[in-house]
């Protein structure tokens, strides 16, 4: 599946029916798939238009992409599963990190219960009424925010929050709008939540090292460890777009991008959505597992690797029938941190890819990009 965005809006207007036919989605979706994949949803404006929907006033809406739904092959095969219990683990990651920039997390040791509770208090969140919400944004980028994403235009079909969660006490950080009383539940369950993203991301660091040979296990882990770091966190809800079924197309939740991090933690209700582009450039869909977490390489990885490891382009597909929840975590080391190729992984006259930069450097850098930018180019030697 490739995305081009192809307005497709005129020719849809061809062959949309006046009012007084029926519309069929069927006669619609005839017409799609000999247009590329990527459509703008200018072309379900007009289809709103013909039913008479209101949407078609919303400007964010109309700067959408309509992306080609997944037919049943686009579904990756075999996603890579790593059983942290197994003594196998460090290779299969390292080996997963080549091939994909992303695994999957099984016998992870996080309570279900806890996973749970923060998604049922997501949830909770996000039932709240528009007006509530927005009191808590917009998001610059932290706090409350919907169908835009980041400060540079990009849009999805989605609201989210995001909280820096890494600054200590979490009182003093984006956090802090839930000190409220009638938040103690959604805090505490958020709370016990990072801390537990903390040590599940530590225990993979410390597996991909052993899987990359380095001397000390911890040569990865101690980037992301301490008050300095830079952790960010993200509830994403997709809300569903009944208004697409029928047609062979879904609305972009989230386009598509690399995590400018370390490594980033994501975990979602049964709703599937995710895709991966794979080495080729294809894009494939990754089934939703409520029980597993799903590790993304970031950028920053990739330079820590000299390369060797990649970070993975994902995005989001909103479902046509129902909602999706996710929750990530994202390792940022501290500003000052310098980004480099670990020197025990270089060989022997191995030169470095990219220019001597810090976490903050790229970081500033990157929120200045749009989100389907290659951020890492300018930093590339
Ligand atoms: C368009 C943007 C949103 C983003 C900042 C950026 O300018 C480019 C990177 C985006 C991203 C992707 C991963 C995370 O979701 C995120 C929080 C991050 O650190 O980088 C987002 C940023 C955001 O939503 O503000
Ligand atoms: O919501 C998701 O499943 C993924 C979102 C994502 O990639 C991000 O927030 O960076
Ligand atoms: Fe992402």
């Amino acid at each position: 599946m490739q995305s081009s965005n192809t307005p497709a809006s005129c020719l849809l207007s061809l062959y949309i029916p006046p009012p007084s036919f029926p519309l069929s989605p069927h006669a619609v979706n005839l017409h799609l798939p000999s247009l590329s994949s990527t459509y703008t949803s200018k072309s379900l404006c007009i289809i709103l238009f013909v039913q008479n929907m209101v949407v078609l006033a919303n400007p964010v809406l109309d700067q959408i992409s309509l992306i080609k739904s997944p037919d049943p092959g686009d579904y990756l095969p075999s996603i890579p599963t790593i059983d942290l219990s197994k003594p196998n683990s460090p290779e299969s990651i390292v080996r997963a990190c080549k091939e994909f920039g992303f695994f999957k997390i099984t016998n992870h040791g996080v309570s279900m219960d806890l996973v749970e509770k923060l998604e049922a208090e997501a949830v909770k969140f996000f039932a709240l009424p528009q007006l509530d919400k927005e009191k808590l944004g917009p998001s610059n980028p932290f706090g409350y925010g919907s169908k835009r994403i980041g400060m540079n235009g990009d849009v999805g079909w989605l609201e989210y929050l995001l909280l820096a969660t890494g600054a200590e006490p979490f009182s003093e950080s984006s956090l802090a709008f839930l000190r409220d009383p009638s938040s103690s539940s959604f805090r505490s369950a958020l709370i016990e939540y990072i801390l537990s993203m903390r040590k599940l991301v530590c225990q993979v660091l410390e597996l991909m090292a052993d899987g990359l040979q380095l001397k000390q296990r911890d040569e990865i882990s101690k980037l992301l460890q301490g008050s300095e770091c830079d952790e960010i966190f993200r509830l994403n809800h997709y809300p569903p777009c009944p208004l697409l079924q029928g047609f062979n197309c879904g609305l972009t939740g989230f386009g598509e991008h690399t995590d400018p991090q370390i490594v980033s933690v994501l975990r979602s209700n049964n709703t599937s959505g995710l895709q991966i582009a794979l080495k080729d450039g294809r894009w494939v869909s990754v089934p939703s597992d409520r029980e597993a977490f799903f590790i993304n390489v970031g950028d920053s990885l990739q330079v820590l690797t000299n390369g060797r490891f990649r970070s993975v382009k994902h995005r989001v597909i909103a479902n046509s029938l129902k909602s999706r929840v996710s929750m990530i975590y994202f390792g940022g080391p501290p500003l000052a941190q310098r980004i480099a190729p670990l020197p025990q992984l270089m060989e022997e006259g191995e030169q470095s890819l990219y220019k001597d930069f810090t976490w903050g450097e790229y970081k500033r850098a990157a929120y200045k990009s749009r989100l389907g930018d290659y951020r890492l180019g300018p930093f590339e030697l």
